[in-house]
């Protein structure tokens, strides 16, 4: 049946020549199981784009349908491992022989995790964005992480200018001669007593990682967890009061601008030996500007991760 039907990938040339860098397929939507470290295997809703490259100038065009049946297979047969991506990326190769001889695969998805809250041991979920990038380019492998982590920033100039008017209320309040401690404890309590409070907004840590040749597993778990032990005030999930005074007391302890957020988790990361390069960019989603506060930084690795 097959026979009777154009094939005009295989019989016909290209109207104009040329080799392409990446040709295939953006935003397959596909369920996938996926396994990362220390977490059991889970089923996620991924979003992939497949390519191979088309070294053959003449040829008409790659054969789409055989990257997505791989990719199929992968989905219904199989988990989404180190192995198991790296067998898909030479699959994209060996099905496309003659024509293609580099392949990258990205899955993006929402990855669950059971995160406990401060204080009260209740639990939520959290989701965190992540993407997972494999290029076999020229032979060689780069297998990539993202992960996306969510947390409060509260601004250090707005605390210290909160401050000073509290500190203004005070002295307008209280003379030396009338200061008793229990009135300035119950004046304390209300909205004079604080007549300011400083402005935080949700933030954004963007952290991409190359794994190194000894990883066999999605270290996503770690990440999170360096970013959010680095930083102190990740998004919660289930919170009672206990714990929104604790986030509180947090926010107050860890007040950031971007650059201090950066700067954290550089440190952190260059603490740890299990990545070949990091990239990071933090985002202040404002709430004094209606413009995002930014910083960006990398390893520094000759040839690696540009900023
Ligand atoms: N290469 C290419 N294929 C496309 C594009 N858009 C849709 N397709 C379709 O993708 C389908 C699958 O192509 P192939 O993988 O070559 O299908 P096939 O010839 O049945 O499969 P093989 O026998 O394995 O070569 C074809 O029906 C194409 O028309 C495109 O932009 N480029």
């Amino acid at each position: 049946m097959s026979t009777s039907m154009p094939d005009i990938a295989n019989h016909t040339t290209a109207q104009t020549e040329g080799t392409l860098d990446w040709v295939g397929m953006s935003n397959i939507e596909m369920p996938i199981m996926l396994a990362s470290k220390g977490e059991s295997p889970r089923m996620v809703s991924a979003f992939v784009d497949a390519f191979v490259n088309l070294n053959d100038p003449q040829a008409k065009g790659i054969h789409m349908s055989r990257l997505y049946l791989l990719l199929d297979d992968l989905s219904n047969n199989n988990e989404l491992n180190y192995q198991t991506l790296v067998s898909l990326l030479n699959g994209f190769i060996s099905s496309h022989q003659e024509l293609s001889d580099n392949a990258k695969v990205v899955f993006n998805c929402d990855f669950h995790l059971r995160r406990k809250s401060l204080i009260s041991g209740k639990q939520g979920w959290k989701a965190y964005p992540i993407t997972i990038t494999g290029l076999l380019n020229q032979g060689k492998l780069s297998i990539e992480l993202a992960v996306d982590v969510r947390y409060s920033s509260t601004c250090p100039c707005s605390a210290a200018l909160a401050r000073q008017l509290i500190q203004k209320a005070f002295k307008e309040k209280f003379s030396q001669e009338d200061i008793n401690l229990e009135d300035v404890h119950q004046w304390l309590g209300t909205t004079d007593g604080v007549v300011a409070t400083p402005h935080s907004q949700r933030s954004v840590a963007e952290v991409k990682v190359k794994l190194n040749a000894a990883t066999t597993e999605f270290p996503i778990t770690d990440i999170v967890d360096l970013v959010e032990n680095a930083l102190k005030t990740p998004v919660q999930a289930a919170v009672k009061r206990e714990d929104e005074q604790e986030f509180a007391r947090l926010n107050g302890q860890n007040l950031m601008f971007c650059e201090d957020a950066a700067r954290r988790l550089q440190h952190a990361m260059n603490l740890t030996t299990s990545f070949d390069d990091f990239w990071l960019k933090i985002n202040h989603l404002e709430s004094l500007h209606a413009h995002d506060a930014v910083s960006v930084t990398t390893k520094g690795v000759v040839g690696g991760y540009q900023p």
